[in-house]
C-alpha cells in the first residue's frame, strides 16, 4: 500500500468541488431506463461504431494479427452501411503494421505507450517509447498516470510527467489514463481528472482505463469524468474529450454510456472527436444489434468475425 498524503489532493478538491457519490449513483440509475428504439437505436449503434478505438493489446499479438484488425476497423460488416471505427488501438510494437493498411485513411491508429499497463519505467524510456510510436506513425497516444504517485500526493509530479508525455506527442492527440479502480474513490478520480485537464490541449482526452485491472470503466466512474469535463469547460471554455474503456462489451452498454453523454455533455460531445470507447469485444455487438435492425432477424455471433468482415 503506498503511503498516503491526501491534504494535496484535498486541497486541489477544494478548488474544484468534491464529488457527491449518491448523486453520481441516482443519475446513473436513470440512464439505464431510458429506452432507444428505431431510427434513435439506428443512430445510436452507428455513432457508437464510429467512436469505436478497436483495440488488440495482447502479448500474442502479431503482425498478422494487427493487419486483420485493420481490416476489420475499415469494413467491419460486408452488406451493412456502416462507419469505420475511430482507431486501431495496439502496443508501440504493432504501429509500423497497422500503418501499412490504415495510414491516409480516416481510420487512426492510437498507441498505448509510456509502459503500459504499469507506467512502472523511468521517465525517459516511457517518453522515448511516445517518441518512437509517433515516429512509426501513431495519430495518438494513450499514457498511464503514475497511480503510486498520485496516491501519494505528488500531485505536481503526476503532472509534470503528463505535460512531458505531451510534448513528447507533438502534434499526436493524447489520451491520459487515470486507471480509476486504483484510485479507489470519486473525489480521487475528480482530482486526477482537473490534474490531467489542466495540462491538456482542446481535443486531447481522458480516459477511464486500460482494461488490465479487475475493475474496468463503469457508469460510475464515467459519469464523474463528464461531469469533470463539463466544468472544466464552463470554468476554461476548453473543450476535453472522454474515452470510457474496458470491460464494455454489448451494444445496450455503449447506448447507455452515449445517453449519460448526452445528457451531461450535450450534442457536442456526441461525436468521435470528443467520445470513444476503448474496446477490443463491442464491435461485433454493435453489428449484430444494426444486422437485427436491418433484417428482423439476429445473426449468430460466428457470422461476425473478429478481423475482417464476413458478412
Ligand atoms: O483501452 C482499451 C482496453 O484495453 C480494452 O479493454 P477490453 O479488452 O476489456 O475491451
Amino acid at each position: 500500500m503506498p503511503s498516503r498524503n491526501l491534504s494535496a489532493i484535498r486541497r486541489l478538491l477544494d478548488e474544484v468541488g468534491p464529488v457527491d457519490p449518491t448523486g453520481i449513483e441516482e443519475r446513473v440509475a436513470k440512464y439505464g431506463t431510458r429506452s432507444v428504439k428505431k431510427a434513435a437505436k439506428v443512430f445510436g449503434l452507428n455513432l457508437a461504431v464510429s467512436m469505436v478505438d478497436l483495440t488488440t493489446l495482447e502479448g500474442k499479438d502479431t503482425p498478422g494479427k494487427v493487419a486483420s484488425l485493420c481490416q476489420k476497423a475499415l469494413h467491419p460488416h460486408q452488406g451493412l452501411d456502416c462507419p469505420t471505427t475511430a482507431a486501431v488501438c495496439v502496443y508501440p510494437a504493432m504501429v509500423k503494421h497497422a500503418a501499412k493498411i490504415v495510414k491516409g485513411t480516416e481510420v487512426k491508429i492510437a498507441s498505448v505507450a509510456t509502459a503500459f499497463p504499469s507506467g512502472q519505467a523511468p521517465l525517459k524510456t516511457r517518453l522515448a517509447e511516445v517518441k518512437a510510436a509517433v515516429a512509426d506513425g501513431a495519430d495518438e497516444i494513450d499514457m498511464v498516470i503514475n497511480r503510486g504517485a498520485f496516491l501519494a500526493g505528488e500531485l505536481s509530479l503526476v503532472q509534470d510527467e503528463i505535460a512531458s508525455v505531451l510534448e513528447a506527442c507533438g502534434a499526436a492527440t493524447l489520451k491520459v489514463i487515470l486507471e480509476t479502480s486504483e484510485l479507489e474513490t470519486y473525489d480521487n478520480i475528480r482530482a486526477a481528472s482537473f490534474l490531467a485537464m489542466q495540462v491538456l490541449r482542446p481535443g486531447d482526452f481522458i480516459k477511464t482505463s486500460t482494461g488490465k485491472t479487475s475493475a474496468n470503466a463503469t457508469l460510475g466512474n464515467n459519469q464523474v469524468m463528464l461531469e469533470a469535463i463539463r466544468d472544466f469547460y464552463l470554468s476554461t471554455g476548453t473543450e476535453i474529450a472522454m474515452k470510457p474503456a474496458g470491460g464494455i462489451r454489448t451494444a445496450k452498454q455503449a447506448l447507455t454510456f452515449l445517453i449519460a453523454v448526452k445528457e451531461t455533455l450535450g450534442d457536442a460531445w456526441l461525436n468521435n472527436q470528443r467520445y470513444r470507447f476503448g474496446a477490443s469485444g463491442l464491435l461485433n455487438d454493435l453489428l449484430r444489434q444494426l444486422v437485427k435492425e436491418k433484417t428482423g432477424c439476429y445473426q449468430a455471433p460466428y457470422h461476425f468475425s473478429e478481423s475482417a468482415s464476413s458478412y
